[in-house]
Protein backbone atom coordinates (compact mmCIF):
# COMPACT_ATOMS: atom_id res chain seq x y z
CA UNK A 1 0.00 0.00 0.00
CA UNK A 2 0.98 3.55 -1.01
CA UNK A 3 0.58 6.79 1.05
CA UNK A 4 0.07 9.45 -1.75
CA UNK A 5 -0.64 12.64 0.41
CA UNK A 6 1.50 12.28 3.83
CA UNK A 7 0.41 14.51 6.27
CA UNK A 8 2.11 17.85 7.03
CA UNK A 9 3.81 16.31 9.96
CA UNK A 10 5.27 13.87 8.04
CA UNK A 11 6.12 16.12 5.22
CA UNK A 12 8.24 18.10 8.17
CA UNK A 13 10.02 15.05 9.04
CA UNK A 14 11.08 13.76 5.84
CA UNK A 15 14.70 16.00 6.26
CA UNK A 16 15.20 13.81 9.25
CA UNK A 17 14.60 10.66 7.61
CA UNK A 18 16.64 11.56 4.85
CA UNK A 19 19.92 12.22 6.74
CA UNK A 20 19.40 8.92 8.37
CA UNK A 21 19.34 7.12 5.15
CA UNK A 22 22.06 8.92 3.55
CA UNK A 23 24.32 7.74 6.72
CA UNK A 24 23.59 4.52 5.08
CA UNK A 25 21.08 3.44 7.68
CA UNK A 26 16.93 2.45 7.68
CA UNK A 27 14.20 5.06 8.90
CA UNK A 28 10.48 4.49 9.13
CA UNK A 29 7.55 6.56 10.81
CA UNK A 30 5.96 3.83 13.40
CA UNK A 31 3.26 3.59 15.73
CA UNK A 32 0.20 5.30 15.76
CA UNK A 33 0.73 8.07 13.74
CA UNK A 34 0.76 5.31 10.83
CA UNK A 35 -2.34 3.78 11.97
CA UNK A 36 -4.11 7.37 12.37
CA UNK A 37 -3.14 8.22 9.25
CA UNK A 38 -4.46 5.11 7.38
CA UNK A 39 -7.85 6.04 9.38
CA UNK A 40 -7.78 9.36 7.77
CA UNK A 41 -7.29 10.83 11.97
CA UNK A 42 -5.49 13.76 12.67
CA UNK A 43 -1.88 13.10 13.99
CA UNK A 44 -0.52 13.97 17.50
CA UNK A 45 2.86 12.39 17.58
CA UNK A 46 5.40 11.27 15.17
CA UNK A 47 7.26 8.41 15.89
CA UNK A 48 10.35 7.37 13.75
CA UNK A 49 11.85 4.24 13.81
CA UNK A 50 15.48 3.66 12.80
CA UNK A 51 18.66 0.65 11.97
CA UNK A 52 21.34 2.95 13.51
CA UNK A 53 22.22 2.74 16.87
CA UNK A 54 21.59 5.54 19.36
CA UNK A 55 25.83 6.46 19.29
CA UNK A 56 25.38 6.72 15.17
CA UNK A 57 21.91 9.09 15.44
CA UNK A 58 24.13 10.82 17.68
CA UNK A 59 27.15 11.32 14.93
CA UNK A 60 24.62 11.75 11.92
CA UNK A 61 22.61 14.99 13.67
CA UNK A 62 24.40 18.08 15.43
CA UNK A 63 21.98 19.08 17.91
CA UNK A 64 20.64 15.73 19.85
CA UNK A 65 19.43 15.04 23.55
CA UNK A 66 19.35 11.90 25.14
CA UNK A 67 15.50 11.90 26.13
CA UNK A 68 15.52 7.47 26.32
CA UNK A 69 18.84 6.73 25.44
CA UNK A 70 18.36 3.17 27.47
CA UNK A 71 15.27 2.46 25.67
CA UNK A 72 17.12 3.65 21.93
CA UNK A 73 15.56 7.26 22.33
CA UNK A 74 17.53 10.14 21.07
CA UNK A 75 15.85 13.45 20.41
CA UNK A 76 17.09 14.56 17.33
CA UNK A 77 16.41 18.99 17.49
CA UNK A 78 18.17 19.94 13.38
CA UNK A 79 15.17 20.65 11.59
CA UNK A 80 13.30 22.91 13.59
CA UNK A 81 10.53 20.40 15.77
CA UNK A 82 11.82 18.05 18.06
CA UNK A 83 12.08 14.63 16.69
CA UNK A 84 11.87 11.06 19.23
CA UNK A 85 14.20 8.64 17.07
CA UNK A 86 14.37 4.88 18.48
CA UNK A 87 16.42 2.21 17.53
CA UNK A 88 14.96 -0.64 15.98
CA UNK A 89 14.85 -3.39 19.33
CA UNK A 90 13.79 -6.64 20.85
CA UNK A 91 13.02 -7.31 24.21
CA UNK A 92 13.48 -10.06 26.61
CA UNK A 93 13.12 -11.71 30.25
CA UNK A 94 9.69 -9.65 31.26
CA UNK A 95 9.66 -10.52 35.05
CA UNK A 96 7.45 -8.26 36.07
CA UNK A 97 5.33 -7.99 33.12
CA UNK A 98 5.64 -4.00 32.28
CA UNK A 99 9.31 -3.76 31.66
CA UNK A 100 11.66 -6.02 30.16
CA UNK A 101 14.67 -7.67 31.81
CA UNK A 102 16.68 -6.34 28.69
CA UNK A 103 16.44 -4.11 25.52
CA UNK A 104 18.55 -5.44 22.88
CA UNK A 105 18.61 -2.96 19.46
CA UNK A 106 18.86 -4.33 16.17
CA UNK A 107 19.28 -3.70 12.42
CA UNK A 108 16.10 -5.33 11.42
CA UNK A 109 12.81 -3.69 10.84
CA UNK A 110 10.76 -6.34 11.60
CA UNK A 111 12.17 -7.91 14.71
CA UNK A 112 11.15 -4.42 15.83
CA UNK A 113 7.61 -4.56 14.69
CA UNK A 114 6.95 -8.27 16.00
CA UNK A 115 6.84 -7.27 19.72
CA UNK A 116 5.10 -4.28 19.06
CA UNK A 117 1.38 -5.07 20.94
CA UNK A 118 -1.56 -4.76 18.12
CA UNK A 119 -1.63 -5.30 14.57
CA UNK A 120 -2.38 -1.87 13.48
CA UNK A 121 0.36 -0.28 15.79
CA UNK A 122 2.69 -2.39 14.39
CA UNK A 123 3.17 -0.91 10.72
CA UNK A 124 5.50 1.87 9.27
CA UNK A 125 5.32 4.28 6.82
CA UNK A 126 8.94 4.50 4.39
CA UNK A 127 9.67 7.82 3.37
CA UNK A 128 8.36 7.29 -0.23
CA UNK A 129 4.71 6.93 1.65
CA UNK A 130 4.91 2.52 1.17
CA UNK A 131 3.50 0.86 3.74
CA UNK A 132 5.52 -2.17 5.53
CA UNK A 133 3.21 -4.15 6.56
CA UNK A 134 4.19 -7.58 8.23
CA UNK A 135 1.66 -8.47 10.26
CA UNK A 136 -1.68 -7.67 8.43
CA UNK A 137 -2.53 -4.88 10.30
CA UNK A 138 -4.00 -2.77 6.70
CA UNK A 139 -6.31 -6.00 6.41
CA UNK A 140 -7.66 -5.47 10.42
CA UNK A 141 -7.55 -1.66 9.79
CA UNK A 142 -10.14 -2.38 7.20
CA UNK A 143 -12.17 -4.84 8.84
CA UNK A 144 -12.05 -2.94 12.53
CA UNK A 145 -10.28 -5.70 14.12
CA UNK A 146 -7.92 -4.84 17.19
CA UNK A 147 -5.36 -8.22 17.29
CA UNK A 148 -2.56 -8.82 19.03
CA UNK A 149 0.89 -9.41 17.11
CA UNK A 150 1.87 -12.99 17.10
CA UNK A 151 1.03 -14.82 19.97
CA UNK A 152 -1.52 -12.18 22.42
CA UNK A 153 -0.25 -13.73 25.46
CA UNK A 154 2.96 -13.41 24.85
CA UNK A 155 2.28 -9.04 23.82
CA UNK A 156 0.41 -9.19 27.61
CA UNK A 157 3.25 -10.62 29.17
CA UNK A 158 5.65 -8.09 27.87
CA UNK A 159 3.70 -5.44 29.18
CA UNK A 160 0.37 -5.89 30.82
CA UNK A 161 -0.91 -2.18 30.63
CA UNK A 162 -1.73 -3.70 26.31
CA UNK A 163 -4.84 -5.03 27.91
CA UNK A 164 -6.11 -1.65 28.50
CA UNK A 165 -4.62 -0.24 25.43
CA UNK A 166 -6.95 -2.63 23.53
CA UNK A 167 -10.32 -1.99 25.20
CA UNK A 168 -9.19 1.59 25.21
CA UNK A 169 -9.05 1.45 21.32
CA UNK A 170 -12.30 -0.45 21.05
CA UNK A 171 -13.51 2.59 22.64
CA UNK A 172 -11.80 5.00 20.80
CA UNK A 173 -11.79 3.34 17.11
CA UNK A 174 -15.23 1.60 17.27
CA UNK A 175 -12.82 -1.58 16.52
CA UNK A 176 -13.72 -5.50 18.23
CA UNK A 177 -11.51 -7.26 19.89
CA UNK A 178 -10.01 -10.54 17.85
CA UNK A 179 -11.11 -13.52 19.64
CA UNK A 180 -7.91 -14.96 20.62
CA UNK A 181 -6.97 -11.63 21.54
CA UNK A 182 -9.87 -11.17 24.00
CA UNK A 183 -9.33 -14.50 25.54
CA UNK A 184 -5.54 -13.69 26.10
CA UNK A 185 -6.88 -10.78 27.91
CA UNK A 186 -9.59 -12.19 30.02
CA UNK A 187 -7.05 -14.76 31.20
CA UNK A 188 -4.46 -12.50 31.84
CA UNK A 189 -6.94 -9.15 33.27
CA UNK A 190 -4.77 -9.61 36.87
CA UNK A 191 -1.58 -9.08 35.41
CA UNK A 192 -2.85 -5.49 35.71
CA UNK A 193 -2.10 -5.31 39.10
CA UNK A 194 1.17 -5.05 38.28
CA UNK A 195 1.33 -1.97 36.64
CA UNK A 196 1.37 1.67 37.84
CA UNK A 197 -1.89 3.29 38.42
CA UNK A 198 -0.62 6.58 36.81
CA UNK A 199 -0.84 4.26 33.33
CA UNK A 200 -4.07 2.55 33.58
CA UNK A 201 -5.11 5.75 34.82
CA UNK A 202 -4.25 7.35 31.13
CA UNK A 203 -6.17 4.31 29.31
CA UNK A 204 -9.08 4.62 31.45
CA UNK A 205 -9.76 8.07 30.55
CA UNK A 206 -8.78 7.43 26.94
CA UNK A 207 -11.22 4.80 27.11
CA UNK A 208 -14.39 6.85 28.64
CA UNK A 209 -13.45 9.87 26.17
CA UNK A 210 -13.84 7.66 22.85
CA UNK A 211 -16.65 7.96 20.83
CA UNK A 212 -17.39 4.39 21.05
CA UNK A 213 -17.33 4.02 25.02
CA UNK A 214 -20.17 1.21 25.29
CA UNK A 215 -17.99 -0.70 23.13
CA UNK A 216 -14.73 -0.13 25.60
CA UNK A 217 -16.67 -0.36 28.61
CA UNK A 218 -18.36 -3.56 27.40
CA UNK A 219 -14.54 -5.32 26.64
CA UNK A 220 -13.83 -3.45 30.16
CA UNK A 221 -16.69 -5.75 31.57
CA UNK A 222 -16.24 -9.03 29.97
CA UNK A 223 -12.93 -9.64 30.01
CA UNK A 224 -13.09 -8.29 34.08
CA UNK A 225 -10.20 -5.94 33.68
CA UNK A 226 -12.62 -3.64 35.84
CA UNK A 227 -11.74 -6.27 38.36
CA UNK A 228 -7.99 -4.94 38.79
CA UNK A 229 -8.95 -1.33 38.82
CA UNK A 230 -8.67 0.80 41.76
CA UNK A 231 -11.86 0.77 43.38
CA UNK A 232 -14.41 -0.41 40.88
CA UNK A 233 -13.64 -4.05 41.23
CA UNK A 234 -17.62 -3.90 43.01
CA UNK A 235 -18.72 -2.23 40.63
CA UNK A 236 -19.68 -3.94 37.96
CA UNK A 237 -23.38 -3.27 37.95
CA UNK A 238 -23.11 0.62 38.32
CA UNK A 239 -20.63 0.29 35.12
CA UNK A 240 -22.88 -1.82 33.50
CA UNK A 241 -25.25 1.33 33.64
CA UNK A 242 -22.89 3.20 31.10
CA UNK A 243 -23.99 0.51 28.42
CA UNK A 244 -28.17 1.16 29.21
CA UNK A 245 -27.44 5.19 28.05
CA UNK A 246 -28.27 6.93 24.68
CA UNK A 247 -25.15 7.33 22.76
CA UNK A 248 -23.19 10.18 24.51
CA UNK A 249 -19.46 11.73 24.09
CA UNK A 250 -18.20 12.91 27.20
CA UNK A 251 -15.97 16.22 27.27
CA UNK A 252 -13.45 15.80 29.02
CA UNK A 253 -11.91 14.19 32.45
CA UNK A 254 -14.00 15.79 34.61
CA UNK A 255 -16.74 14.38 33.25
CA UNK A 256 -15.66 11.37 32.89
CA UNK A 257 -14.68 10.70 37.06
CA UNK A 258 -18.21 12.95 37.80
CA UNK A 259 -20.52 10.28 35.68
CA UNK A 260 -18.34 7.47 37.45
CA UNK A 261 -18.72 8.45 40.46
CA UNK A 262 -22.49 9.73 40.16
CA UNK A 263 -23.13 6.15 38.54
CA UNK A 264 -21.64 4.23 41.43
CA UNK A 265 -23.72 6.55 43.68
CA UNK A 266 -20.43 7.86 45.94
CA UNK A 267 -21.14 9.96 48.91
CA UNK A 268 -18.20 12.86 48.51
CA UNK A 269 -16.06 10.97 51.12
CA UNK A 270 -16.60 8.22 49.25
CA UNK A 271 -15.13 10.02 45.87
CA UNK A 272 -12.74 11.52 46.96
CA UNK A 273 -11.20 8.19 48.32
CA UNK A 274 -12.09 6.62 44.81
CA UNK A 275 -10.43 9.21 42.90
CA UNK A 276 -7.12 9.75 45.20
CA UNK A 277 -6.99 5.60 44.31
CA UNK A 278 -6.53 7.11 41.21
CA UNK A 279 -4.04 9.44 42.03
CA UNK A 280 -6.21 12.29 40.26
CA UNK A 281 -5.12 15.83 39.96
CA UNK A 282 -6.09 17.58 43.29
CA UNK A 283 -8.06 19.68 40.46
CA UNK A 284 -10.47 16.83 39.47
CA UNK A 285 -11.03 16.30 42.78
CA UNK A 286 -12.14 19.56 43.79
CA UNK A 287 -14.47 20.00 40.52
CA UNK A 288 -15.84 16.38 40.82
CA UNK A 289 -17.11 17.34 44.45
CA UNK A 290 -18.91 20.64 43.18
CA UNK A 291 -20.44 18.45 40.29
CA UNK A 292 -21.57 15.92 42.70
CA UNK A 293 -22.93 18.34 45.04
CA UNK A 294 -25.06 19.82 42.34
CA UNK A 295 -26.40 16.79 41.71
CA UNK A 296 -27.55 15.97 44.61
CA UNK A 297 -30.46 17.74 43.77
CA UNK A 298 -31.06 15.43 40.35
CA UNK A 299 -34.77 14.27 41.00
CA UNK A 300 -35.55 18.07 41.42
CA UNK A 301 -37.03 20.40 38.77
CA UNK A 302 -35.44 23.33 40.25
CA UNK A 303 -32.12 24.42 41.67
CA UNK A 304 -30.91 27.14 44.01
CA UNK A 305 -28.98 29.67 42.72
CA UNK A 306 -26.66 29.79 45.48
CA UNK A 307 -25.78 26.17 45.21
CA UNK A 308 -24.91 27.13 40.91
CA UNK A 309 -23.01 29.79 42.62
CA UNK A 310 -21.06 27.83 44.75
CA UNK A 311 -20.29 24.85 42.19
CA UNK A 312 -19.06 27.98 39.74
CA UNK A 313 -19.08 27.59 35.80
CA UNK A 314 -16.62 24.55 35.02
CA UNK A 315 -18.75 21.99 37.46
CA UNK A 316 -22.30 23.57 36.55
CA UNK A 317 -21.48 23.28 33.05
CA UNK A 318 -20.20 19.44 33.83
CA UNK A 319 -23.24 18.97 35.87
CA UNK A 320 -25.49 20.19 33.09
CA UNK A 321 -24.19 17.86 30.26
CA UNK A 322 -24.44 14.93 32.73
CA UNK A 323 -27.69 16.15 33.55
CA UNK A 324 -28.43 15.50 29.67
CA UNK A 325 -26.74 12.35 29.20
CA UNK A 326 -28.61 11.14 32.51
CA UNK A 327 -31.92 12.28 31.76
CA UNK A 328 -32.67 13.85 34.79
CA UNK A 329 -35.37 15.51 36.18
CA UNK A 330 -33.00 18.25 37.26
CA UNK A 331 -32.60 19.23 33.34
CA UNK A 332 -29.48 20.56 31.22
CA UNK A 333 -31.70 24.30 30.65
CA UNK A 334 -32.56 24.56 34.33
CA UNK A 335 -28.34 24.34 35.75
CA UNK A 336 -27.14 26.72 32.49
CA UNK A 337 -30.33 29.25 32.87
CA UNK A 338 -29.55 29.22 36.94
CA UNK A 339 -25.83 29.90 36.39
CA UNK A 340 -26.47 32.64 33.58
CA UNK A 341 -29.21 34.22 35.49
CA UNK A 342 -26.19 34.99 38.70
CA UNK A 343 -26.37 38.50 39.44
CA UNK A 344 -22.88 38.06 40.55
CA UNK A 345 -20.72 34.99 39.75
CA UNK A 346 -17.80 35.75 42.57
CA UNK A 347 -18.08 37.62 45.73
CA UNK A 348 -15.01 39.81 44.33
CA UNK A 349 -18.41 41.41 42.26
CA UNK A 350 -20.24 42.63 45.09
CA UNK A 351 -20.15 46.15 45.27
CA UNK A 352 -18.73 46.12 48.81
CA UNK A 353 -16.76 44.17 50.62
CA UNK A 354 -14.79 43.92 54.13
CA UNK A 355 -12.85 47.29 53.84
CA UNK A 356 -15.64 49.28 52.73
CA UNK A 357 -17.86 48.27 55.61
CA UNK A 358 -14.63 49.07 58.06
CA UNK A 359 -14.51 52.65 56.53
CA UNK A 360 -17.82 53.53 56.25
CA UNK A 361 -19.83 51.80 59.14
CA UNK A 362 -16.84 51.57 61.63
CA UNK A 363 -17.40 47.59 61.81
CA UNK A 364 -14.91 45.90 63.07
CA UNK A 365 -12.38 43.03 61.77
CA UNK A 366 -13.83 39.93 63.19
CA UNK A 367 -16.37 37.68 62.56
CA UNK A 368 -19.87 39.97 63.14
CA UNK A 369 -18.45 41.54 59.74
CA UNK A 370 -17.72 37.97 58.20
CA UNK A 371 -21.22 37.18 58.67
CA UNK A 372 -22.24 40.20 57.52
CA UNK A 373 -20.83 39.76 54.25
CA UNK A 374 -21.92 36.67 53.54
CA UNK A 375 -25.45 37.47 54.26
CA UNK A 376 -25.25 40.63 52.10
CA UNK A 377 -23.21 37.36 49.30
CA UNK A 378 -26.43 35.27 49.48
CA UNK A 379 -29.35 38.13 49.48
CA UNK A 380 -27.25 39.53 46.41
CA UNK A 381 -26.83 35.95 44.82
CA UNK A 382 -30.89 34.98 45.32
CA UNK A 383 -31.60 37.79 44.03
CA UNK A 384 -33.34 39.35 47.05
CA UNK A 385 -31.17 42.78 47.14
CA UNK A 386 -29.86 44.42 44.70
CA UNK A 387 -26.18 44.53 44.04
CA UNK A 388 -25.79 48.52 45.17
CA UNK A 389 -23.38 49.77 47.39
CA UNK A 390 -25.77 52.38 48.80
CA UNK A 391 -28.63 49.36 49.03
CA UNK A 392 -25.95 47.02 50.88
CA UNK A 393 -24.45 49.11 53.19
CA UNK A 394 -27.94 49.92 54.56
CA UNK A 395 -28.73 46.29 55.03
CA UNK A 396 -25.12 45.85 56.62
CA UNK A 397 -25.96 48.59 59.52
CA UNK A 398 -29.38 47.03 60.27
CA UNK A 399 -27.40 43.62 60.40
CA UNK A 400 -24.63 44.82 62.22
CA UNK A 401 -27.13 45.63 65.21
CA UNK A 402 -28.95 42.89 64.95
N1 LIG B 1 2.50 -0.72 25.75
C1 LIG B 1 2.82 -0.38 24.51
C2 LIG B 1 2.88 0.97 24.14
C3 LIG B 1 3.24 1.28 22.84
N2 LIG B 1 3.54 0.30 21.94
C4 LIG B 1 3.98 0.64 20.58
O1 LIG B 1 4.47 1.97 20.54
C5 LIG B 1 3.68 2.77 19.66
C6 LIG B 1 3.55 4.19 20.20
O2 LIG B 1 3.02 4.17 21.50
P1 LIG B 1 2.05 5.29 22.09
O3 LIG B 1 2.34 6.61 21.51
O4 LIG B 1 2.02 5.11 23.56
O5 LIG B 1 0.60 4.78 21.60
P2 LIG B 1 -0.12 4.98 20.22
O6 LIG B 1 -0.44 3.63 19.66
O7 LIG B 1 0.69 5.88 19.35
O8 LIG B 1 -1.49 5.63 20.63
P3 LIG B 1 -1.81 7.21 20.83
O9 LIG B 1 -2.49 7.59 19.59
O10 LIG B 1 -2.70 7.26 22.02
O11 LIG B 1 -0.49 7.89 21.07
C7 LIG B 1 2.37 2.01 19.56
O12 LIG B 1 1.66 2.32 18.37
C8 LIG B 1 2.86 0.57 19.56
O13 LIG B 1 3.43 0.22 18.33
C9 LIG B 1 3.47 -1.02 22.31
O14 LIG B 1 3.71 -1.90 21.50
N3 LIG B 1 3.12 -1.35 23.60
MG1 LIG C 1 1.39 7.77 19.98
Amino acid sequence: MQVKNLPQEFIEALPVLEQIRQAGFEAYFVGGSVRDTLLGLPIHDVDIATSAYPAEIKDIFERTVDTGIEHGTVMVLDHGNGYEITTFRTESGYQDFRRPDKVEFVRSLKEDLKRRDLTINALALAPDGTVIDLFSGITDLENKVLRAVGQPEERFFEDALRMMRTVRFASQLGFSIETDTFAAIAKNAHLLEKIAVERIHVEWVKLLLGQDLKQGVAAFLKTELYRYCPGLAQQKENLAKLLELDEFQLADELACWSLLCYLCDFSISDAKKFLKSWKTSNEIITEVTNVLTLLKHADEPTIDPFSCYKAKEKATQTAADLAEILQLKLSKETLITTYEQLPIKDKAQLTINGKVLIEKLSLKPGPILGKVLNILEHEVVLGNLPNQSEVLLQRAQELSKD
